[in-house]
């Protein structure tokens, strides 16, 4: 792919609508309406004030109130998801009435940053388990009971919506057979139909991808940062799907979560380091031009005789989810990541940050194909300039393994200390 803008078939009809040709926000703020200064102080908050008000009207939150996400799936075909599973599940009922369709979990996060898992965790201890193992728990149970509330979601689509992901082990995400045991031991523990058992791209785990949904498990392929990577993890599906020897494959499918601000966060630096006015002209559309390129291989690789093939056996798409959407610098329109990337048949997970923007003022409008040679020339633009795609994929997947490994330790060795100190304190 180094090299060359990829030069992909385009069999859907382009939309209407500019790349954003203006993503800063300085630029964007003065003719945006006031709606969109309030935005600035929303994403401090944990959870979205804009939900949180539909939900205190509402009581429980079971009372639909539409909002720009029912008009998200409804008219456009995308499923928006939350980026944000944690104690209280129940939490998400507003999130689900206000349009939410499926979420995105990240426990380490959740865990380590709440208090509500400490009286599960002591009874763990407490029987005997180790800090691992009532990590475990304390997770699977989180995931069991979002699958419960999402799974009204899932029957009324046959399966094509309503998931909730769950990680394997970060430890595992370069190792090929460990995350292969490890994704179908968590499949077996959930027991639940709409879970996604969600594996990094790395490549050492594509193969894993292709083994997993051979066994008929769903999986959120996560941590997609390139082009040439995405292709390979289309081709693990394909491959997986076809080494299944399922004669119904409508119950096996997959989301491939393709990052996209943290592609800006760190090709803008390296636009700032050239420093030249083209170079500085770049940023903050690298991330929406490779995405947009990235759908292009979607339809390519999701229509011809090998899918049909499979769409025979009743095969789903792996759809494109688009992860990492609030955006890192507070220059940039809150809606960057969401806006210019909608089209159908894909998922957007936002965390409350980019939530309660696209509520508040996000445009419903199919963008995801529209300028597509606009984002070509964007993508050859930037290999001009020396950025090479490839080891960009290859920097962010290095920093997003090892972040993600990283909290993922920290956590363990924190329970570990806790749960010492519960022992201690039982005298166990
Ligand atoms: O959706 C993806 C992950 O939650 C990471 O998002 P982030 O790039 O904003 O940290």
């Amino acid at each position: 792919m180094a090299g060359t803008v990829p030069k992909l078939a385009a069999p859907r009809p382009a939309a209407a609508g500019p790349l954003p040709s203006q993503p800063l926000r300085s630029a964007a703020l003065a003719s945006a309406p006031s709606a969109r200064r309030f935005r600035v102080s929303l994403a401090a908050r944990a959870r979205s004030p804009v939900i949180a008000m539909a939900s205190a009207k509402e009581g429980n939150g079971a009372v639909t109130k539409r909002t720009t996400l029912h008009d998200l799936y409804e008219q456009q075909g995308q499923s928006p998801w939350y980026d944000n599973l944690c104690r209280p599940v129940t939490d998400l009922l507003p999130y689900i009435a206000n349009g939410v369709r499926g979420v995105t979990s990240n426990p380490t996060k959740a865990i380590s940053s709440s208090n509500a898992y400490d009286g599960q965790f002591k009874e763990l201890i407490s029987a005997g388990k180790d800090a691992e193992s009532a990590y475990w728990e304390l997770v699977i149970k989180d995931i069991q009971d979002a699958c419960k509330l999402f799974e009204p979601i899932y029957d009324e689509t046959d399966g094509a919506d309503g998931y909730v992901s769950v990680e394997v082990s970060p430890r595992l995400a370069n190792d090929t057979q460990g995350t292969v045991e490890a994704a179908k031991w968590l499949h077996k523990v959930v027991n639940r139909p709409n879970v996604y058992i969600k594996i990094p791209a790395t490549a050492e785990c594509v193969p894993s991808i292709k083994e997993v949904i051979a066994n008929g498990i769903s999986v959120n392929v996560t941590l997609i940062f390139s082009v040439a990577r995405y292709e390979a993890v289309i081709d693990a599906y394909l491959d997986g799907l076809e080494a299944s020897g399922l004669s119904d494959l409508s119950r096996v499918t997959s989301v491939a979560s393709f990052f996209v601000s943290r592609v800006d966060s760190l090709i803008d630096k390296m636009l700032e380091k050239i420093g030249t006015p083209e170079a500085l002209a770049l940023r903050g559309k690298a991330a929406v031009a490779q995405a947009k390129i990235a759908n292009q291989l979607y339809l390519k690789k999701f229509s011809g005789p090998r899918w049909e093939a499979l769409v025979k056996k009743g095969a789903k798409k792996q759809r494109l989810l688009w992860a990492s959407t609030s955006v890192k610098n507070p220059a940039y329109l809150d809606t960057l990541y969401v806006d210019p990337l909608i089209g159908p048949d894909t998922v957007s997970t936002m965390p409350d940050q980019a939530l309660d923007a696209f509520i508040d003022h996000g445009t419903v409008a199919r963008t995801i194909d529209a300028n597509v040679s606009e984002a070509e020339g964007i993508y050859s633009a930037l290999e001009k300039l020396g950025i090479d795609w490839e080891e960009v994929g290859k920097q962010l997947e290095h920093e997003g393994v090892s972040s993600f490994k990283g909290s993922f330790d920290s956590l363990l060795t924190s329970l570990e200390e806790k749960g010492n100190a519960l022992k201690t304190a039982a005298n166990l």
